[in-house]
């Protein structure tokens, strides 16, 4: 569904991202691994338009044919038309707001939609009222989903940090995603919430939504992932089934060499 095909990402002299090509299929957890600096988050920023990249193409195709050149369009289309969705390595919740109201804030664009640009709202017209309902009904899903029907009303800020993460991740599912991008979604969190967040990620893939998932935490890639492409200096160095990345001499390599690096650094 995903085809990233001689990706190259420029910053100055810098080759971040350097003649990449990789497929996600419908369907998978696919995880994007590499050392620190690797160029990992530079794809996703590409993928979703947050960058716009200096050559290659990314293609993303719906299951009923329609194709969209990623790499031409703008960030927004990107979420509303094409249906992919991201998470960030930082929190980005509005923490001000009630657990609720992130989930429906998510779903703006189609409120908006459906009311004439919020004209036809003031005077209370059903097709808001109807889109509204069919909004709330999608966040108490998603809040079924993720534990925290409970705490629907109280601030996203008062979270603990794994409910945070998990919040983040039923917001872009709002937008109901063929694709579902999270960079290091399980960064910071104790092993019974590494051990939730795995739940909740393969209940979304069996919901049908694909994954992409840029994740330092081997036990949570090698435990949920269908496929993992392995990068370094912005090159695909390995790419197959966990146990076949796992054995591959090229990236045992990559990451004692990380190691090594480490080592001298301190
Ligand atoms: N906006 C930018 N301007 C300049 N250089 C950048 C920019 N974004 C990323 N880079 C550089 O590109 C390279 C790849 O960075 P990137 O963040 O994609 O790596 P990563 O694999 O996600 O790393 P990490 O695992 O540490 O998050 C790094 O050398 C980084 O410094």
């Amino acid at each position: 569904m995903l085809a990233v095909s001689n990706l190259v990402m420029r910053f100055g002299g810098l080759r971040a991202v350097d003649g990449l090509s990789f497929e996600a299929r419908a369907g998978d957890i696919t995880a994007v691994i590499g050392p620190n600096g690797a160029g990992k988050t530079t794809v996703f920023n590409c993928i979703t338009g947050f960058y716009r990249p200096t050559a290659g193409a990314i293609t993303l195709t719906h299951r009923n044919g329609e194709k969209f050149p990623l790499h031409r369009m703008p960030g927004h289309r990107i979420a509303t038309e094409a249906k992919v969705a991201r998470t960030f390595q930082n929190i980005r919740l509005f923490a001000g707001m009630t657990v609720l109201e992130n989930l429906l804030v998510a779903q703006h664009n189609k409120l908006m939609a459906a009311t004439g640009l919020g004209v036809l709202a003031m005077l209370g017209l059903g097709r808001y009222r109807s889109a509204e309902a069919a909004g709330i009904r999608k966040a108490r899903h998603w809040l079924d989903a993720i534990g925290l029907t409970e705490r629907a009303d109280d601030p996203a800020g008062a979270l603990p940090y794994g409910a945070q993460r998990r919040l983040e991740i039923a917001r872009a599912m709002c937008i109901d995603p063929v694709l579902l991008c999270l960079d290091e979604p399980a960064a910071g969190l104790n092993p019974r919430e590494s051990e939730e967040l795995n739940r909740l990620l393969l209940r979304i893939r069996d919901q049908g939504c694909s994954l992409l998932l840029i994740e330092h935490d081997m036990g949570v890639v090698m435990r949920i992932s269908d496929h993992i492409v392995v990068l370094d200096h912005g090159r695909k160095i390995s790419d197959g089934t966990p146990a076949e990345v796992r054995a591959d001499a090229a990236v045992i390599a990559a990451y004692l060499g990380e190691g090594e690096d480490d080592e001298v650094e301190a």
